[in-house]
């Protein structure tokens, strides 16, 4: 944002000023219209996040609402915010001396993206007094005290109600825990110019059907069920079947025109008795598994639900890939089969990098995280969006690190954020069913970081429509009103 700041202001479109009138405008319109205020405390910082305070201060005050500015420290001398100060006319009070009263309205403008180092005992005293008066705290561009790359708290910050930024959102709007304590996020347009946005390359997106609509799969006229996109899905043995099965029916539910569950012999039974579209097909080890390969040349397989975390699953993993090269279009490795890779992790990566190899999808959440990047999940300097990034780079592989905040990363650096998620999905066996809809999504020749941040929102749009309740088998049959919606979006 700074530098497309610089750059707008560099290509003469709007000047600094003018930029800081804007974002304070926009911010004014946004307390106006949402709450009856009598008095309303704004907290300056010394550089232009502050100054977009003093500007609501002066707006505020010529809307009749009286205000009271209470500053960390004076802005930098002939500073955009020193004009904006000037501008106030009014006279701050230092924020060691901050009071409210119970309920007051409260703009946080402390500081925005230019935050350099934690916040003090000065800042953290203030927000606890906001806290005990129970203010409600409007945060100008974030929380101060949210690091805006990565959305963590350095020192302390305030629990915001509203956040307004400017142009586009930042990671820290949508990363845990920023993404709480911004509470509503409104992006106001305050003169940037799109191409100015667009030059910068940016390669990090929220997890919206705009990043991968035009890629969503539609069935051609002329499709057979094939055509249409073959899944085959690894099953356990026969005391944890269910895994393999969640994951199998939602990746027919989303579309695949076939899907394969390949058991062990002696959970044929089960399985056969819990399925009826599903293809049953007898797998006791890798030469069975390749002779399906071989003959059916599935376009996407599921490997890892239920499959249990001991070594054999790992090898079998590195097996599976190398045996997969030039057969099967794509991999998703999930659950016990991120787990038991781990000790293989160095095999794995390499194998995924051979000529012809499968595209692999990771799909970890935290645990299976770390377990199979260990230096990239202890280093606590990254962010989620970085170290999902780092690690889709060293596996050569698309990342989808679940969680409150899933993040998809690829290995050319492009990586989407997710934003529609419900705590709804926090139940066994949600996971299982998210790797059957990527594989879904990749056997119908979507491209794979498309294909997994589709998986993850239309996963969490089906669990927000279905709402409380919601158990894992009831997640397939929830696609339905969430793709019919999405049909009728992208028509
Ligand atoms: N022209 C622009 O660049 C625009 C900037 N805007 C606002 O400007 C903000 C960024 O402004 P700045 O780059 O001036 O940065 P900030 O206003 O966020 O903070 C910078 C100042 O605070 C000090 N500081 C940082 N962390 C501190 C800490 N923990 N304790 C004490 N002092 C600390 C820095 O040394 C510097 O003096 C954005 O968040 C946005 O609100 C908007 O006005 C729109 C236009
Ligand atoms: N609080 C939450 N908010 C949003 N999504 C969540 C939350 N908790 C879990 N999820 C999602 O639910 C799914 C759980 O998957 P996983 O942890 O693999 O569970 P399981 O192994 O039981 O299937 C993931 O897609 C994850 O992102
Ligand atoms: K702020």
């Amino acid at each position: 944002m700074a530098e497309a700041d610089r750059r707008t202001i560099a290509e003469g479109n709007i000047s600094g000023i003018e930029l800081m009138r804007a974002a304070g405008s926009a911010i004014t319109a946004e307390i106006l219209a949402r709450y009856p205020c009598p008095l309303a405390h704004i907290l300056c910082g010394p550089g232009n996040n502050g100054g977009d305070g003093y500007v609501v201060a002066r707006l505020l005050a010529q809307a009749g609402v009286p205000v009271k500015i209470w500053a960390s420290a004076p802005p930098r001398e002939s500073s955009d915010a020193a004009i904006a100060a000037a501008e106030a006319e009014a006279i701050a009070a230092p924020l060691a001396e901050l009071s409210v009263e119970p309920g007051a309205l409260v703009v946080d403008a402390l500081y925005g993206a230019g935050l350099s180092k934690p916040l003090g005992s000065l800042e953290e005293a203030a927000f606890a007094k906001l806290h005990d008066a129970g203010a409600i705290i409007v945060a100008v561009d974030l929380p101060s005290g949210v690091s805006g790359d990565s959305g963590a708290v350095l020192g302390a910050a305030p629990t915001a109600t509203l956040t307004v930024t400017f142009a586009r959102k930042k990671p820290a709007h949508l990363l845990l825990p920023g993404k709480v304590l911004c509470g509503e996020v409104v992006v106001a347009d305050i003169g940037i110019p799109d191409q100015i946005v667009e030059g910068l390359n940016v390669a990090c997106f929220e997890n919206d059907v705009r990043l991968w609509g035009a890629q969503f799969p539609k069935a051609a006229v002329d499709a057979h069920k094939y055509r249409r996109g073959h899944v085959g899905v690894f099953s356990a043995g026969p005391s944890a079947t269910g895994a393999a099965r969640l994951s199998a029916m939602a990746a027919a539910r989303a579309g695949a025109g076939a899907v394969t569950l390949l058991s062990p012999a002696n959970a044929l039974a089960i399985n056969a008795a819990h399925l009826t579209s599903i293809i049953l097909r007898r797998s006791d080890g890798l030469p069975e598994a390749v002779e399906f390969l071989e003959a059916r040349k599935p376009d996407a397989l599921v490997y890892g639900p239920g499959l249990g975390p001991h070594p054999e699953t790992g090898r079998f993993a590195v097996h599976l890939l190398n045996a997969a090269r030039g057969l099967v279009g794509h991999i998703v490795l999930d659950a016990d089969g991120l787990t038991a890779s781990a000790p293989f992790a160095a095999e794995l990566f390499a194998a995924a990098r051979e000529k012809d190899a499968s595209s692999l999808v990771l799909t970890p959440h935290e645990g299976e995280f770390g377990r199979l990047f260990p230096a990239i999940a202890a280093d606590k300097s990254l962010s989620k969006l970085e170290k999902s990034r780092k690690a889709a780079a060293e596996a050569n592989a698309i990342v989808l690190y679940k969680g409150a905040d899933t993040v998809v990363a690829a290995p050319d650096g492009r990586a989407s954020i997710s934003t529609n998620g419900t705590p709804l999905l926090a139940t066994a066996g949600s996971g299982d069913v998210l790797s059957g809809i990527v594989a879904a999504l990749l056997a119908q020749k979507m491209p794979p970081f498309e294909a997994a941040s589709a998986a993850v929102w239309l996963h969490a749009e089906a669990a927000r429509r279905f709402g409380p309740g919601l158990i894992a088998e009831d997640l397939p049959m929830a696609l339905l009103p969430a793709l019919r919606a999405l049909d009728a979006q992208l028509a």
